[in-house]
């Protein structure tokens, strides 16, 4: 295993960027989309069918993970990597917006958050520090700054507020890191949908220093004009040689115009979860494998996917399982849609590298088009 972490750009085509992150264990081919492992599972796929689908790296959340089965409790088993059997890299989001989204009774100061655990009422904090100590019990190789992520819908004047905390908290969370080779720390860039504040958390968080930069407070229900809107400006604040994560992005045209505007990483439950639910995505748009006129219909999901749903299953047998609520609906609709996410990505890296990335945009928008 090497003992640095670091990024090259390889290839640039407008304001998209090509790459590699490497780190000890292994290397993160960029525009990367990072499947979501909340509870040390990407959820109905075993890891090695998640490597399958194309993942070189996985997210984690220090939130759900410090509840159950706690960070303690995996550090003593050898750390989340042996414990969820991935050796590949990790990011794991810092807990803020889960504390946010997902707890009750919380109290906000300056020191952090006290909260009410959602699984069972039990008392719990985060703090910059204590989210670090988590982060590094867990063994994670992408470890987010804590931020603070204000209940919506805010002011201007309480999103301002929010993000200079959140650069403060910054700030502890790179004290508390320390200095660990191998290992990254990224800040999260905040500001809502205002320039000017989204200008001042990047300074701030330039001047701290990091290796690689979040956006954040996106995909938080502005839709995808106004989140377009900020990632127009907003990559460009922050340092070229360095990653860009767009936090919780995506539908698939939501990845393909945030490449085009110089996003490095993304991560989404979209693919995971709406396979759950019986939605399946397609270069024409998603199917919704419910709909009664799937039962008899014989062909693949999509006839040019590779992966074992599409090479092995009739719609209409996708179909009838997921009716009937059988396990292997999940299975098979979860390994397809992160199959098909990352088949976009290698062909968005591709398409930058050869430099024809309006081209490949262009064929993704129009074949969406015929439906
Ligand atoms: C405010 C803020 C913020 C960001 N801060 C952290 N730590 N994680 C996030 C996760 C997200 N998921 C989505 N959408 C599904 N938007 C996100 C934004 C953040």
């Amino acid at each position: 295993m090497g003992e640095r972490f670091s990024y090259q750009v390889t290839a640039k085509d407008g304001a998209a960027r090509t790459g590699v992150i490497s780190t000890p264990r292994g290397e993160i081919r960029t525009p990367a989309f990072m499947p979501v492992g909340t509870a040390a599972t990407v959820k109905a796929m075993m890891p090695e069918s998640v490597r399958a689908t194309g993942a070189d790296i996985l997210l984690g959340n220090t939130y759900h993970l410090m509840l159950r089965p706690t960070a303690e409790r995996i550090a003593a088993l050898g750390g989340l990597h042996k414990f969820m059997n991935w050796e590949r890299p990790i990011l794991t989001d810092s807990g803020g917006f889960q504390v946010m989204s997902l707890a009750s009774l919380r109290k906000l100061t300056e020191e952090g958050v006290r909260f009410s655990s959602h699984i069972d009422g039990s008392k719990h904090m985060l703090s910059p520090e204590r989210s670090m100590e988590i982060q590094k019990l867990l063994g994670s190789d992408i470890v987010m700054c804590f931020d603070e992520c204000p209940a919506l819908p805010a002011d201007d004047a309480t999103v301002a507020a929010s993000m200079r905390m959140s650069m403060r908290w910054a700030q502890r969370s790179k004290d508390a890191f320390g200095d660990r080779p191998g290992h990254a720390l990224f800040g999260i860039m905040q500001g809502g949908v205002t320039k000017d504040l989204r200008e001042e958390s990047a300074t701030a968080l330039k001047a701290i220093g990091f290796d690689g930069y979040a956006v954040g407070g996106l995909a938080v229900g502005e839709g995808q004009e106004a989140m377009f809107g900020v990632l127009d400006y907003a990559p460009g604040f922050l340092p070229e040689d360095k990653p860009r994560y767009l936090m919780g992005v995506g539908k698939p045209d939501d990845i393909v115009g945030a490449v085009e505007r110089g996003i490095d990483m993304m991560d989404c439950v979209l693919p995971s979860r709406s396979g759950r639910t019986g939605q399946v995505w397609t270069r024409r748009g998603p199917v919704t494998i419910k709909n009664a006129r799937h039962q008899n219909d014989p062909r693949p999901v999509d006839e040019a996917c590779t992966c074992p749903a599409c090479r092995n299953y009739s719609r209409a047998y996708l179909h009838h399982v997921f009716k009937a609520d059988e396990i292997i609906a999940s299975m098979l609709m979860t390994w397809h849609n992160l199959h098909y996410y990352q088949e976009l990505m290698q062909g968005l890296r591709d398409a930058i590298a050869e430099g024809r990335l309006s081209a490949f945009v262009a064929e993704f928008h129009a074949t969406r088009a015929m439906g």
